[in-house]
């Protein structure tokens, strides 16, 4: 199948994970805090081992060196990493000149310092970073975490027109079931050892 593929993955406390995330379509996950759903990103994104098969577009993880995997599979984790003082060194030189109105920063923003960002502020550059590498999966961890509810609906907005834009497989971590409502395509609880279909396609 075109897209994402988990087949009896494991990982830590979870056994034989299996969902399939077609592209441009979100999958949701939600669960107990510490019942594994960081983990599971880290586990697809490549950067922890784990049991089972992973892959994209019929490739499998295994046959792909890790970082050119992570070129195509790009994890936004709760909290983004910056290694740069400013804003723009973190982006290619083209990214300035798009930057999305509904983002919410003056254009100035590249020139911003890292470390006058608020969370929110870069949680929401962190989503564009990532969407900017044109990713084939997006593995998204609780994206919205740090914002207030009118900018986590116009964030919901935007990032799911991108995702169907571009075709991005996108696995989102969540906790809200209103959010979830609104975004996914199918939602999956983790409930012990396993994964329960909410409601989408089996
Ligand atoms: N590298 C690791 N090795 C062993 N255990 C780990 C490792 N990383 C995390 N854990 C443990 O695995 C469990 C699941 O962690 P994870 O971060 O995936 O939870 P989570 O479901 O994302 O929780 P939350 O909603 O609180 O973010 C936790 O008990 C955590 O302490």
């Amino acid at each position: 199948m075109t897209g994402l593929l988990l087949e009896d993955v494991s990982i830590g406390g979870l056994r034989e994970v299996s969902l399939a995330v077609p592209g441009g379509q979100v999958v949701c996950l939600s669960g107990p805090s510490g019942s594994g759903k960081s983990r599971l990103l880290r586990a697809v994104a490549d950067l922890e081992p784990h049991g089972g098969r992973v892959s994209l577009n019929g490739t499998d993880q295994q046959d792909v060196p890790a970082h050119q995997w992570r070129r195509q599979v790009v994890m936004v984790p709760a909290d983004s990493q910056w290694w740069f003082d400013e804003v723009g060194a973190h982006f290619p030189d083209t990214a300035g000149g798009q930057f999305p109105a509904a983002l919410g920063f003056p254009s100035e923003v590249m020139g911003w310092s890292v470390s006058r960002l608020s969370s929110g502020e870069r949680q929401r550059l962190a989503l564009w970073r990532a969407l900017v590498l044109e990713p084939e999966v997006l593995l998204l961890d609780e994206p919205t975490a740090n914002l207030d509810s009118d900018s986590t609906e116009s964030m919901e907005h935007w990032l799911s027109g991108e995702i169907r834009r571009r075709q991005i497989a996108t696995l989102w971590v969540a906790h809200d079931p209103a959010q979830i409502h609104r975004v996914a395509n199918a939602h999956y609880r983790i409930q012990g050892a396993a994964l329960e279909l909410v409601h989408g396609s089996d």
